[in-house]
């Protein structure tokens, strides 16, 4: 997401402008001249496309269910032109959520018909939008289980995220509803939970600190009762809150030998309800199912500033994709209360350098507990780090 050294999240008045022209179902034609390609379908007609499959999916929602698949849908996709021309099959295309580095993220209505055939039901999901053109035509390194490197093109690794994302079904990762790929439309969707509270803190790149989220704190404290007055300590009272929930999605993770290799701030969104957890990790760009427990990882993932040492240093060997997601856990945290990514430096080379060689600077509010939880996820080599039970069960959390 809108990390140090991923791409600007803005949103510019153009970028709508020609997201608007897209999903009016415009194409050009030979002369560059844009014409609409309008269906005249009903709702019911969309509905019908998929309705059994989507509440199959909705049905299946508890997070002992191991059989969990996102719906696939290969049907025609129909873009049509009801309300502005921003429908595609039941959906309807709002605002524009953010941008990541392959393809846009926009927010979306879903209207469908209920039981009764007669009332129309509406929620909203997030839609994440890939031209299948572009990533096709975009070269790069695909890795084995052994380490072996081949080539291969964007496309290709965004369908093994899919097959990986499909399956995730936990409280605390924004899940994946759906995934539309027509072979005759350009663009591959995926529908996504829709996290109306956005980011957990928002990167400033003037000053290259992370901004709180007001309104996201306020929510906590209200929530949570949380009323102490200290400005520190309510911060670390509050990292207890999320970064638990956080922790319990890795750990569901882990059981099944995923890892996500890009955990960061930016990459926890959050979710205002009254009831339930708020906080869910997203984006499993990166994530990889292990073969085995031990086994060894030899690409190079991650943000630099949250990536651990051996993510970028030690890839000939290979590392432990589990101590490398603790680790970055652990940064977000101390990243969080404080602010500030603790290894900054004018370059990701010299960031990735300062987290191999340098102590972790705290700041003086820090608390002893927090420090030595960050102490011992943080710790240079990945052997001597806890694993994500033992995060869970650290007096930080416990309160012991
Ligand atoms: N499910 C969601 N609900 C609400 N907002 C979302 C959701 N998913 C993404 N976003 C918003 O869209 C932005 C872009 O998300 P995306 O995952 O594409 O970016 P990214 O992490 O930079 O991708 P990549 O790492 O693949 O470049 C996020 O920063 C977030 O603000």
């Amino acid at each position: 997401m809108n990390s140090p050294d991923n791409q600007s999240n803005k949103i510019s008045e153009k970028d709508n402008y020609q997201d608007d022209l897209e999903h009016q179902g415009q194409n050009a034609d030979e002369n560059g001249q844009f014409y609409y390609q309008e269906h005249d379908i009903s709702l019911e007609k969309y509905s019908d496309l998929c309705e059994e499959e989507y509440k199959k999916s909705f049905k299946n929602n508890s997070e002992s269910d191991e059989d969990y698949e996102a719906d696939f849908q290969h049907t025609t996709v129909y873009h049509h032109g009801e309300n502005n021309g921003r429908h595609m099959n039941e959906y309807e295309f709002l605002e524009k959520l953010g941008q990541g580095s392959f393809g846009k993220v926009k927010k979306v209505e879903r209207k469908y018909l209920d039981e009764d055939g007669v009332t129309v039901l509406k929620s909203f999901y997030a839609a994440k939008i890939f031209k299948k053109s572009q990533l096709e035509y975009e070269r790069v390194f695909g890795y084995k289980s052994d380490g072996e490197s081949f080539m291969t093109n964007r496309l290709h690794l965004i369908q093994e995220e899919i097959n990986i994302y499909k399956h995730l079904n936990h409280p605390n990762i924004c899940k994946l509803f759906q995934i539309i790929d027509d072979e005759t439309d350009e663009k591959l969707y995926l529908i996504l939970e829709y996290c109306d509270m956005g980011q957990l803190m928002i990167w400033n790149e003037d000053n290259q600190y992370y901004d709180p989220n007001d309104k996201l704190d306020q929510f906590l404290c209200k929530q949570y009762g949380i009323q102490e007055q200290d400005q520190f300590k309510r911060r670390e009272l509050q990292a207890n809150v999320i970064f638990q929930q956080i922790a319990k999605g890795i750990q569901y993770l882990h059981k099944r030998n995923v890892v996500n290799r890009d955990i960061k701030i930016d990459n926890i969104l959050s979710f205002l309800e009254e009831n339930g957890d708020h906080f869910k990790l997203a984006d499993f760009s990166t994530a990889k199912k292990l073969t085995h427990q031990h086994q060894k990882l030899k690409d190079c993932a991650g943000t630099s500033g949250f990536r651990c040492p051996e993510q970028q240093f030690n890839l000939e060997q290979g590392y432990d994709g589990k101590a490398c997601d603790i680790w970055s856990l652990g940064i977000s945290i101390i990243t969080y209360v404080n602010h500030k990514i603790p290894f900054w430096s004018d370059s990701n080379l010299q960031t990735d350098i300062a987290a191999k060689n340098n102590p972790i600077q705290y700041e003086k509010h820090n608390s002893d507990q927090l420090k030595d939880l960050i102490e011992s996820m943080c710790k240079k080599s990945e052997a001597d780090r806890i694993n994500i039970d033992q995060v869970l069960t650290h007096p930080f959390f416990t309160g012991e």
